[in-house]
């Protein structure tokens, strides 16, 4: 059935009917029509290209996510913000600017947009940004490699990633391969439930840590395909609780490094981060690199398969909601 002007209408005033936000966000004009159109829109985070992956690869794998994110169906909208303004959705050009920036591109969580913005400065935005941007352009899905969670020993240093909260409060669906076991996985599952973040499973009935399947922990749902997904995101919405939604997906079995070398690395990476006091918003990029170097490289071979595999999954399940909306728009 062809897209009716009154649907058109109704995309454009759910856009519109959003907390009107006075700062200007660029919404590139691809996302922008998408959106307006009611179709398939995926987010995704850039701290995973300034701070997660050494360059080139982070370039390759950017361009390749958004590539995959098109061919399942989605507009990919890349979120960072540049020169002072934030922007969902980047060109290639702006893509590579911030690649070749790298870390010197400020991690930006939510208490830093401000002074990024305020600065007129270049912010790779962490989970807890993206969502935040993305749900003021009303984008509903968004994917990353891994969110953040409460830090080992989180207990005594309240180390605990601005992401939770972020998923506590802004109702966007984040796909991830769960949370890197360089984390107190329990715990920061318990912050979630403390939260009312639902945390689903994708195919399986047990959060997975990362670089492996599994973590022992069980999730609170399990979704067993893109509909199910996009019913659930439906549903939240709907009852307008306010809260994300965490779907994780687990590593593709070929690509799950094998678990001891990778604990040993977290290990010695741990310790090496306590010897060098490396703390707070610093920890995680630390951690990451050190991981990769230790492994010789299979760390990050795995994270760049995990990023992959998860865009294929959210950008089907974006699809599915965006049908999903349109069926119930034209049923009405
Ligand atoms: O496996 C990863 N986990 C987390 C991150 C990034 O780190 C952020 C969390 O940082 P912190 O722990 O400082 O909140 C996430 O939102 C994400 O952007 C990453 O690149 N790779």
């Amino acid at each position: 059935m062809a897209f009716s002007a009154a649907s058109r209408i109704t995309n454009l005033r759910r856009h519109l009917d959003s907390p009107q936000v006075s700062i200007n966000v660029k919404v590139a004009p691809e996302v922008s029509e998408a959106l307006s159109l009611g179709r398939a829109v995926l987010a995704l985070e850039s701290t995973i290209i300034s701070h997660g992956m050494p360059y080139p690869q982070n370039l390759e794998t950017a361009k390749e996510v958004e590539a995959i994110v098109r061919q399942n169906g989605a507009v990919p909208a890349t979120v960072a913000i540049l020169d002072g303004t934030p922007c969902v959705g980047l060109s290639v050009e702006e893509l590579e600017k911030l690649a070749t920036l790298g870390t010197k591109a400020r991690k930006t969580a939510r208490r830093d947009i401000a002074h990024v913005v305020a600065s007129g400065g270049n912010g790779a935005t962490t989970v807890s940004a993206t969502m935040l941007l993305a749900s003021m352009v009303q984008i509903p899905v968004f994917v990353t490699g891994g969110i953040g969670g409460v830090h080992r020993d989180g207990e005594q240093t309240m180390d605990i990633s601005s992401d939770l909260t972020e998923l506590g409060r802004t109702p966007v669906a984040v796909f991830c391969a769960g949370v890197k076991s360089i984390l107190d996985i329990p715990r920061t599952l318990e912050y979630l439930e403390t939260q009312g973040v639902c945390v689903a499973g994708y195919k399986t009935n047990e959060f997975p840590a990362f670089f492996t399947e599994s973590s022992g922990c069980k999730v609170s749902c399990q979704l067993d395909s893109p509909e199910e997904c996009a019913r659930l995101i439906e549903a939240n919405s709907k009852l307008r609780l306010g809260t994300g939604i965490v779907i994780a997906v687990p590593i593709p079995r070929e690509h799950s490094a094998s678990g001891h070398i990778i604990e040993s690395a977290i290990q010695k990476a741990l310790q090496e981060a306590r010897e060098q006091n490396i703390t707070g918003n610093a920890a995680t990029p630390f951690l990451l690199a050190r991981i990769n170097d230790l492994t010789g490289g299979a760390s990050l071979a795995s994270n760049i398969a995990l990023v992959k595999n998860n865009a294929i999954v959210g950008a089907k399940v974006a699809a599915a909601l965006a049908q999903l909306r349109k069926r119930e728009h034209c049923q009405k």
